[in-house]
């Protein structure tokens, strides 16, 4: 680019990632190339560039800068952006690499790493996130929430009655099913093994064992049919909790922990505060 950061020189790699020919793009502005809400910062960057004495630099922007094709589409890129003097005048180099890979590759990582693989639910990394989070919102606003800790009743039993395949399945409809019950903004987790975890914004105790009851009414009206086609019925135990201004991320846990013991102890497929 010149110092109007009009393109002078267009190489191979740059047509094929932008699809245009180098006759077509001479010549115009670079920040043709960009994301249009990326354009209007552009010309200020580039002169505190010209006018500082680094003479190569990444350029670092808080959002990912995007970058358009010729046939409309965008890409994420990463730019690094270099000056030199030329008979006292000022010439850019762009390298401009296509991060699309590494990005959806970064995205796949993430989502892995929060999910869980039998069940598609959150695991309990991406919960203990959130609840971190959610408690330092109560703190500032005061925004209540609660905890449900779930364990499915028997549920060694249904291994050992039906196989591990069988116990799999009913894993898999418990999560399904608690999912249609609650709502968007409600974060389900597998805590591992035959235990679940939900956190529910905005909701006082009252209300959370409303729900945590219609859950455990659905739950108790599902069937998953074992390799002989006879009906497996299941049952899970739920105890709830309400944050309050003494609990922290683990206390709040072990309140739901123990309500879940309390429901447990007193019969099973029941609800506990
Ligand atoms: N199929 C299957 N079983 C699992 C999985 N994770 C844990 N389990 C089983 O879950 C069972 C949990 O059994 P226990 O902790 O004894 O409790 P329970 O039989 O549910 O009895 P209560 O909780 O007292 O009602 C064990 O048999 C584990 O092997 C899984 O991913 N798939």
């Amino acid at each position: 680019m010149d110092a109007q950061q009009n393109i002078q020189l267009f190489n191979n790699a740059a047509e094929k990632i932008f699809g245009y020919s180098a006759d077509e793009i001479l010549g115009q502005s670079i920040t043709r190339l960009m994301k249009e809400k990326f354009r209007a910062n552009h010309g200020n960057y580039i002169k505190q560039f010209a006018d500082s004495d680094i003479q190569s630099r990444d350029m670092i922007s808080r959002v990912m800068i995007l970058a358009v094709k010729k046939d409309g589409s965008e890409f994420p890129v990463e730019i690094t952006i270099s000056k030199i003097s030329i008979n006292g005048k000022k010439e850019f180099t762009a390298i401009i690499r296509d991060v699309s890979n590494r990005i959806a590759f970064i995205e796949k990582l993430q989502h892995k790493l929060n999910t869980d693989n039998l069940t598609g639910l959150n695991n309990r990394n991406y919960f203990d996130g959130q609840l971190v989070e959610i408690s330092q919102q109560y703190k500032r606003f005061g925004h209540t929430f609660c905890v449900l800790m779930f364990d499915l009743d028997k549920f060694k039993m249904v291994n050992d009655t039906y196989g591990h395949p069988i116990g799999d399945k009913v894993l898999q409809e418990f999560a399904k099913k608690t999912k249609q019950v609650i709502r968007e903004v409600d974060i389900l987790a597998r805590f591992g093994g035959e235990e679940f975890i939900a956190l529910l914004p905005n909701t006082r105790l009252k209300a959370a064992k409303e729900v945590a009851n219609r859950i455990r009414q659905r739950i108790s009206q599902q069937i998953v049919l074992s390799q002989d086609h006879e009906p497996v019925t299941f049952t899970v135990s739920i105890g709830v909790a309400e944050f309050s201004p003494h609990d922290d991320t683990e206390s709040i846990i072990k309140r739901a922990d123990d309500a879940l013991y309390r429901a447990k102890n007193s019969g099973r497929n029941r609800v506990s505060d």
